[in-house]
């Protein structure tokens, strides 16, 4: 690794700005190419998936659903067990072998805060470098606060994702403020370890940006669980922890906000680009740019580790001379919860955005062969599982898809090819499914919307 005195003036093919999900992979195949590249990280190398973000969130899903299923001890001394192997997995937090592998490829290193001016990057106001061909964003994106009287990020008992999930403590009570991704499978985490749980979430559904069935689904599922759910609730102040929404006040333990992120684009003014509206062309250059490009959470574009893998996919090929367009239409939306949700491509809503007729069908997977076959074993297990197809009522074809039930995010993943390939409904129903497999709930609705697009 290098510090920043060691290469100040020095001009590199390609600066690559974060090491995260997208970041990284970016950097690592064009050094693998030949090129030389910079790469700033001023945190952690490797960015916060692997740290503070999807491993360990599912690393203590994992936990928690063993623990559900079967209690081999008491709730604290089980969530002091799930911390250890979460933290183990997590390299506790230590980024060496993140590094490592990106020298290995052969990538310049720097931990440094990178700030800008024309054709330069700035690495801790102390030295300076430009680069030949292109200059990477790849800054990420930040949790948002939002604007509730008295609610600040530093205030004690307020925790954001990256604190619960390198924290050790397992509050009495847990407010969670957002139904999205984060709030779901956190709200699941602390239910199955005792915490009282408490999930507020503006909207009238969870994952309000879904089928509404689905968010109504998982919403029941979470109070099998015993999380208390409060949809269409608005936090209007928060007195150290003790909170106000209309319904009144109650005192939490903690309370984590979870209502979305924001890009990291600090800066960014100094390179000719507008921050608040950073946007990207079908080879991930930012508009109006020549040789600056975006990636990963910064451009809100499928803001997931596999999306941000994917763009840097999209740049990589671009800067070698292979370039082609980003299809952007087949990235999976997952929230592992247990019953776990994929979706794919358009909902009802987006497709109406885009003036889009639609047909959709649903069928309940808990009338498959292989539900019966679990039940056998566990006749508890009164999971949900579903599936509903979107097509295009003009030409037949799969636009979206929501599912959810156990394992969702495997079984039902043929549908996320299936609408960026452009697959048919008559194609899908026609498709011969495993048996006895969950997918085999995807055979009905595809037939019923075959037939009736045949009318
Ligand atoms: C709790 C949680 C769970 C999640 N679970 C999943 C999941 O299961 N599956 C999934 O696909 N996605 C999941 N995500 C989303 C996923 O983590 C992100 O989409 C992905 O990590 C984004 O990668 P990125 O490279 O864009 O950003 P990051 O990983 O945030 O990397 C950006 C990097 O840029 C650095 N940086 C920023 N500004 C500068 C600067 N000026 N100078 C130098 N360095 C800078 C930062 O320090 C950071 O390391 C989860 C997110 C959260 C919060
Ligand atoms: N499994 C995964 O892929 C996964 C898991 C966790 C997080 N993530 C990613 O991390 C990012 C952040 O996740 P997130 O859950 O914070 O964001 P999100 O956008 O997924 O959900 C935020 C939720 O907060 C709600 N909300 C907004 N303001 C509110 C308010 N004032 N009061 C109550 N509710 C409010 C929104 O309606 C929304 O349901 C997202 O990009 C997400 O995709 C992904």
């Amino acid at each position: 690794m290098k510090s920043a005195a060691e290469i100040d003036g020095e001009r590199f093919d390609v600066i690559v700005i974060g090491t995260g999900s997208a970041g990284k992979p970016l950097a690592g195949e064009l050094a693998r190419a030949g090129r030389r590249v910079l790469a700033v990280e001023r945190h952690r190398f490797g960015g916060e998936c692997a740290y503070v973000a999807c491993v360990p969130s599912k690393s203590m899903l994992v936990s928690a659903r063993q623990h559900r299923a079967h209690p081999a001890a008491p709730d604290a001394e089980a969530f002091r067990t799930a911390v250890a192997v979460r933290d183990k997995t997590v390299w506790h937090r230590e980024d060496l072998h993140a590094a490592k592998g990106m020298l290995d490829d052969g990538v310049v290193l720097v931990r440094a805060d990178a700030t800008f001016s024309p054709g330069e990057v700035h690495l801790d106001h102390e030295a300076t470098v430009r680069w030949n061909d292109a200059l990477v964003l790849a800054t990420g994106a930040d949790a948002v606060i939002p604007p509730i009287e008295g609610l600040t990020k530093d205030a004690p008992g307020v925790w954001t994702s990256d604190v619960a999930l390198s924290s050790d403590e397992l509050p009495a009570r847990l407010t969670i403020l957002g139904g999205g991704a984060i709030g779901c499978e956190l709200a699941e985490v602390y239910a199955s370890f005792g915490c009282r749980v408490t999930l507020l979430e503006s909207a009238p559904n969870l994952l309000p940006r879904e089928q509404p069935w689905l968010g109504e689904t998982l919403a029941q599922a979470l109070r099998d669980i015993g999380v208390d759910v409060r949809t269409g609730t608005e936090l209007t102040k928060v007195e150290g922890l003790r909170l106000t929404t209309r319904n009144g006040t109650e005192d939490t333990d903690r309370l984590l906000v979870a209502v979305g992120k924001k890009p990291v684009t600090t800066g960014f003014e100094a390179l000719g680009l507008d921050p608040d509206n950073l946007t990207v062309d079908a080879r991930m250059r930012v508009k109006g740019s020549r040789d600056i490009f975006a990636v990963g959470d910064l451009t809100a574009i499928n803001p997931y580790t596999h999306g941000a893998n994917y763009q840097a996919r999209i740049v990589a090929a671009e800067l070698l001379g292979r370039g082609r367009d980003a299809d952007h239409s087949g990235t999976p939306r997952v929230v592992y919860t247990d019953p776990t949700v994929l979706a794919v491509g358009e909902t009802e809503k987006t497709a109406a955005d885009h003036h889009v007729r639609t047909s959709t069908a649903r069928s309940d997977a808990t009338g498959t062969t292989r539900a019966a076959v679990e039940r056998t074993v566990n006749p508890d297990d009164h999971r949900p599982a579903a599936i509903e197809l979107i097509a295009d009522a003009d030409t037949g074809v799969l636009i979206g898809a929501a599912a959810i039930g156990p394992e969702a995010d495997s079984w039902a993943a043929e549908l996320a090819l299936a609408v960026r390939a452009g697959v048919t409904v008559q194609a899908l129903a026609d498709q011969p499914h495993a048996f006895p497999s969950w997918a085999e709930a995807i055979t009905a609705p595809a037939q019923e919307l075959a037939a009736a697009l045949r009318e």
